[in-house]
């Protein structure tokens, strides 16, 4: 008898292009949400988005709230949560980076409240996923956490932001091939739970951005379009599978790792990108693979190598050896990688020298 059965949330109203942070009060109407909302953003987005949606609203007659955090932790989420209770909120509005809009996302599911998400950067594929990634101790946790209502992205604030963000968001999705891999060996290795539909669009998302790569050049306004497009359909393949897992592999693990070993040393799809040429490397795959995605990166300006992260060898190869251990997800790296095994991937990928 099938039994099967699945929610698939995603968001009702997407606005993504060219000046739509001034529709963000039409798209709270259009969602019917009443009340005062909390803004949850972070110094650089508070300054380039939150106080000017914060005067749109104040000019319809509504108050917001606002709440600044400057860390992905689930100290983050406590305040968010207190400041919403504290000051009677209907609503979040996180507006920013991964970072603000994780937080929010994980608030607002806590406290079972709508939330909009507004990026400030095209930076990660965050933006519609119902995930939240939180550094916690030794591990790194994927939360269960509240997809968006709506999604506002204005591709002339994406487009202002610093152009290592963009390449960022770039990075993250090309890592999606890496990460599918190793969903799929997990499947047949582990019988993981496996949707071939999430798998088929996290593949083609980073297929179109691949090959959209000549369009994506600093300051154009259309590569922030292109982009955006790829982050938001990056994070419906994670909601329809309910796990980053179409978007989140090895290249991941060796990302979480380097954030504990080396905090803020670089962005988070910076470091995915890094990853996934050696995971690519290591999966074999056919000959070639992971020089395309090696490629791929340098086409668009991400870093290929420990020395553009910012991050000495000695640091990669620690990641390397000990990102098994972050949390529960087979990948290609299996129990773990011995330090003759990992200098010799990343020499040959020339991640190290
Ligand atoms: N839930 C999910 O599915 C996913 C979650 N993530 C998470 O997202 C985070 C990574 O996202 P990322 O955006 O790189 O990290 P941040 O949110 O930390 O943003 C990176 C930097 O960009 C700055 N910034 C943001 N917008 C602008 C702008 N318009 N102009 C100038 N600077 C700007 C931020 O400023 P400031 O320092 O002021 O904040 C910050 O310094 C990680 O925590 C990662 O785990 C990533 C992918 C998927
Ligand atoms: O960054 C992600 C997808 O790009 C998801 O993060 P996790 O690895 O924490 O699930
Ligand atoms: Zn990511």
């Amino acid at each position: 008898m099938f039994q099967k059965s699945k929610w698939i949330r995603l968001p009702r109203n997407v606005a993504v292009g060219h000046g739509v942070l001034d529709e963000v009060v039409d798209v709270v109407d259009d969602l019917h949400l009443q009340g005062r909302p909390l803004f949850v953003t972070s110094p650089t987005p508070r300054e380039v988005a939150a106080d000017p949606i914060a005067e749109d609203f104040e000019a319809a007659g509504i108050d917001p709230a606002v709440v600044t955090i400057e860390s992905a932790t689930f100290d983050s989420v406590e305040k968010v949560i207190e400041v919403a209770e504290a000051e009677e909120v209907s609503y979040l509005v996180g507006i920013g980076g991964g970072k603000a809009i994780d937080i929010a996302k994980m608030a607002s599911h806590h406290l079972s409240m709508g939330f909009l998400s507004i990026p400030t950067a095209a930076s990660h594929d965050g933006i519609v996923s119902n995930r939240g990634s939180v550094p916690d101790g030794d591990t790194r946790h994927s939360v269960a956490a509240e997809p968006p209502l709506a999604v506002v992205a204005d591709t002339t604030v994406l487009a202002e932001a610093p152009w290592e963000l963009t390449t960022a968001g770039c990075a993250d999705i090309i890592s999606n091939y890496t990460a599918v891999m190793d969903w799929r060996l997990a499947k047949r290795l582990k019988n993981v739970e496996y949707s071939e539909y999430a798998a088929a669009l996290s593949e083609m998302t980073a297929e179109i951005l691949v090959d959209n790569a000549d369009l994506i050049r600093p300051g154009l306004e259309e590569s922030s379009w292109v982009v955006t497009k790829a982050l938001m359909s990056s994070g419906v393949a994670m909601s329809i599978a309910g796990s980053s897992r179409p978007a989140s592999g090895a290249e991941h693990l060796f990302s979480h790792q380097l954030d504990r070993l080396e905090p803020n040393a670089a962005l988070h799809g910076h470091q995915v990108g890094v990853g996934s040429i050696m995971t690519a490397y290591l999966h074999g795959g056919e000959k070639g693979f992971w020089t395309d995605i090696r490629d791929a990166l340098d086409s668009i300006d991400a870093p290929t190598t420990a020395t553009e992260l910012g991050i000495d060898d000695e640091t990669v190869l620690e990641a390397l050896t000990s990102c098994h251990e972050i949390r529960d997800r087979y990948t290609i790296l299996g129990d773990g990688m011995n330090e003759e095994a990992a200098r010799d991937v990343a020499t040959k990928t020339g991640v190290i020298s």
